[in-house]
């Protein structure tokens, strides 16, 4: 069987805001070509782990590896995507085409005062192509809806060639049916491109359907496994992580919901 090779390991984990423990004893893995989601409660933590992942936030206690390095010496950073939640707040009237919002995700790799390599219009086309937008390449950003302005920041992720790319609720606000082409989507970065993912959402409805690995998380980790061992899940269990009851969409028996 081919070696699991640990992309992002966490081991007891505890953050604290001022005294409120928000993490606590957190230990998880994610091995290359994983498709791993985090879902939770709202205020439940999945930012602040998110936070932690990329070193926006500083250790307080416990331990996070990324590429097999302690994050502390880790200077990869090229090898990680990242595209935040407020990634589509552009409002109609920001100066910028979608080429040239892809175009800058190249300065990570590229340093920002080197000239852009001749092959750009291409590589930012390619990217483009990944996430199916490459007939808006010379729109105004603000033009596009929230889901369009989206799948930008994602190919202004990918063109920097990441290994891991993490998305923070890349779903708010996009309907049901984009919804499950997005997820196809992200898939297909996932089995084509060998990119891992690292998805953090509140659509525990059609995850389990789309991705590898689901975690749970409210401030303590109640469950991180594969999606089958997810949808197998005492459906209880689940709300109790939550408080309230949870749908959870199978690939064998359709919607199971709690009554
Ligand atoms: N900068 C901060 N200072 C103090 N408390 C914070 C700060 N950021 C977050 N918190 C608190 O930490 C807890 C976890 O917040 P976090 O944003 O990580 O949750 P989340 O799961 O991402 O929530 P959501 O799904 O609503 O985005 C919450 O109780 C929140 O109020």
């Amino acid at each position: 069987m081919e070696q699991k090779r640990p992309i992002v390991t966490v081991n007891h984990l505890n953050y604290r805001y001022d005294r409120d423990m928000v993490l606590e004893n957190i230990q998880l893995t994610v091995n290359a070509g994983d498709f791993l989601a985090i879902v939770g409660p709202n205020g439940s933590g999945k930012s602040t782990l998110l936070r932690l992942i990329l070193g926006l936030l500083k250790i307080q206690e416990g331990e996070i590896t990324l590429f097999g390095e302690p994050i502390d010496k880790f200077r990869h950073w090229e090898k990680i995507g990242f595209v935040s939640q407020k990634a589509n707040a552009f409002n109609k009237a920001f100066p910028a085409t979608v080429f040239e919002v892809v175009r800058s995700g190249l300065t990570k790799k590229n340093g920002l005062l080197k000239p852009f390599p001749k092959n750009t219009v291409n590589k930012v086309i390619e990217a483009l192509k990944a996430v199916q937008m490459e007939q808006f390449l010379y729109r105004n950003i603000g033009e596009l809806s929230g889901g369009q302005q989206q799948r930008v920041f994602i190919a202004r992720a990918l063109i920097g060639e990441p290994e891991l790319l993490i998305l923070d609720e890349p779903t708010v606000g996009v309907d049901s049916k984009r919804v499950s082409d997005f997820y196809d989507l992200m898939q297909k970065l996932n089995k084509e491109k060998g990119i891992t993912l690292i998805i953090v959402t509140h659509d525990t409805g059609t995850i389990s359907k789309k991705v590898s690995h689901v975690a749970c998380l409210n401030k303590h980790l109640y469950f991180h496994g594969n999606s089958t061992e997810f949808e197998q899940m005492d459906q209880r269990e689940l709300s109790l992580v939550y408080g309230h009851e949870v749908t959870i969409l199978t690939h064998d028996h359709g919607q199971e919901e709690l009554g």
